[in-house]
């Protein structure tokens, strides 16, 4: 069944004219040009999220004018296509991107964030990785598809959320609470989180495709200390800052436990053993053997030591009043990215516990639980149709692996519609592109996003 409907859908050509690529590239810079920012949560640029979906309209003419595909504004600015197949019978997917984006300040940056500039075969600005390149992409593929006289068998939803950057709360769960209203449930979900990873592993010269099957959890936790506030003249031996300062020191110094023996990273690591050559594919085929040595590697570098633990990130710091009032209270938020083998309790105990000093005050500003990983064994429908059509699309990546999503994607709000969650964008990753996704220079190379529309 699954080769033969991924058969049918390869019948139409993926080449395109001219014209066509020329229209897709400029239709992705139009929407960097929309500042669709996220500040807060509930805090947008509410006048870019309103002219984002008066573009789709514009660009996307032929999506909006069939008559099997439904279009509904969610949340207000959220979109949730749904385009009927032509077999009742088939469970429906979903594909999922978001079309806000963090915010970026010009500094730093070669072309404005938000001119989505071309220069030496790259589209340039905030979101041409995260995460407009799948929204103008899979709009794009279907307005073609369309034009081609596509009627798809199998029945679809694309769910556009419009706050993943501040939670998804007014987007993504409004969508699925939706959908479950209408008793609908999914075969499965594809939406950002991993791609083409290329140079991240230094003996690894080939790239390899990644699909998340789990996702990393969370955990916002504010630390305070309170001391009676006085004179700077006659200070106590510490102040709050000081011991507020040396317990996120001290979580700082320890971190988490590495848990590369209970995760998904072993079976990674075996089924990539084949890419290497000896010695390594030796180390990586006997982990049995190998994985302390191994394990630790892994810690060296600072994404694949987010594989392998709960990762800590003390990120915000308040204190202080005055140069000459003893601080009455110092708050530190640290935000741990929780590992799939670990929970939120079993975090916050750890945390305590290296920590060790009563006077600190614990305070969860918002938790969530790492998700289950999504199967991805032969019967997997979801993970079957990926891989074959990578491979279809990238003749020349020769391993699709599973993984996880170091951060947190929009998906985690449909685990009631499905158990299969994928996140993956059909894009080559180098770490120098990484390093734009909520960073500075953030690209797309014109080349790779043309493949991402195929
Ligand atoms: C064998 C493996 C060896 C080497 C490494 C190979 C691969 C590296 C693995 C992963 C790195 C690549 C990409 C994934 C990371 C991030 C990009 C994708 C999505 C970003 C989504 C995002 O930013 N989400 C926010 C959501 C959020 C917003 C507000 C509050 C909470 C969450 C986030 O997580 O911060
Ligand atoms: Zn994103
Ligand atoms: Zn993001």
């Amino acid at each position: 069944l699954r080769d033969a409907e991924h058969r049918r859908a390869s019948r139409i050509p993926s080449q395109f004219s001219q014209e066509e690529s020329v229209t897709m590239k400029e239709s992705l810079k139009g929407a960097i040009q929309i500042p669709t920012v996220s500040f807060n949560p509930g805090e947008f640029n509410t006048t870019a999220l309103a002219e984002f979906g008066e573009y789709m309209h514009r660009v996307f003419p032929t999506v909006f004018r069939t008559s099997f595909i439904r279009h509904e504004v969610v949340g207000e600015y959220s979109h949730l296509f749904t385009v009927q197949g032509s077999d009742p019978s088939l469970q429906p997917y979903m594909l999922l991107a978001h079309i806000d984006v963090v915010p970026a300040p010009d500094q730093g940056w070669e072309v404005p964030p938000f001119s989505g500039l071309e220069r030496d075969g790259f589209i340039y600005g905030r979101g041409t990785l995260d995460n407009k390149n799948s929204v103008m992409a899979i709009l794009q593929a279907l307005e073609l598809l369309l034009i081609r006289n596509y009627i798809p068998r199998r029945s679809f939803f694309i769910a556009l959320g419009h706050d993943e950057e501040v939670s998804g709360a007014h987007g993504a769960q409004k969508i699925s609470a939706l959908l479950q209203a209408r008793g609908v449930q999914v075969a499965f979900v594809v939406d950002e989180g991993s791609f083409i990873m290329d140079g991240f592993i230094p003996s690894l010269k080939k790239p390899f495709a990644m699909v998340s099957v789990s996702e990393k959890g969370s955990l916002d936790l504010m630390m305070e200390v309170n001391s009676t506030p006085g004179h700077s003249s006659a200070p106590p031996k510490e102040t709050s800052i000081g011991i507020l300062a040396a317990a996120v020191s001290r979580l700082e110094q320890t971190p988490m436990p590495n848990m590369f023996g209970s995760g998904l990273l072993k079976i990674t690591l075996q089924q990539l053993a084949k890419e290497f050559s000896f010695p390594v594919n030796v180390i990586f085929n006997n982990l049995w053997l190998f994985w302390p040595i191994v394990s630790r590697l892994m810690e060296r570098d600072n994404i694949s030591n987010a594989l392998v633990r709960t990762t800590t990130a003390v990120t915000m710091f308040n204190a202080g009043i005055k140069v000459n009032v003893i601080p009455p209270v110092a708050r530190a938020t640290v935000n741990f990215r929780i590992h799939p083998a670990q929970t939120v309790q079993e975090v916050i105990k750890l945390a305590k516990d290296i920590v060790v000093d009563d006077r600190v005050q614990y305070h969860v500003l918002e938790a969530v639980e790492p998700l289950p990983v999504s199967p991805f064994d032969d019967r997997a429908l979801g993970y079957q149709l990926i891989r074959q059509t990578i491979e279809s699309v990238f003749p020349e990546i020769s391993i699709v692996v599973p993984g996880t999503c170091i951060a947190q994607t929009d998906s985690r709000h449909y685990t009631n519609l499905t158990t299969g969650i994928y996140r993956f964008n059909p894009i080559y990753l180098t770490p120098q592109d990484f390093s734009g996704i909520h960073g500075i220079n953030e690209r797309i190379s014109v080349q790779a996003y043309e493949m991402q529309n195929r």
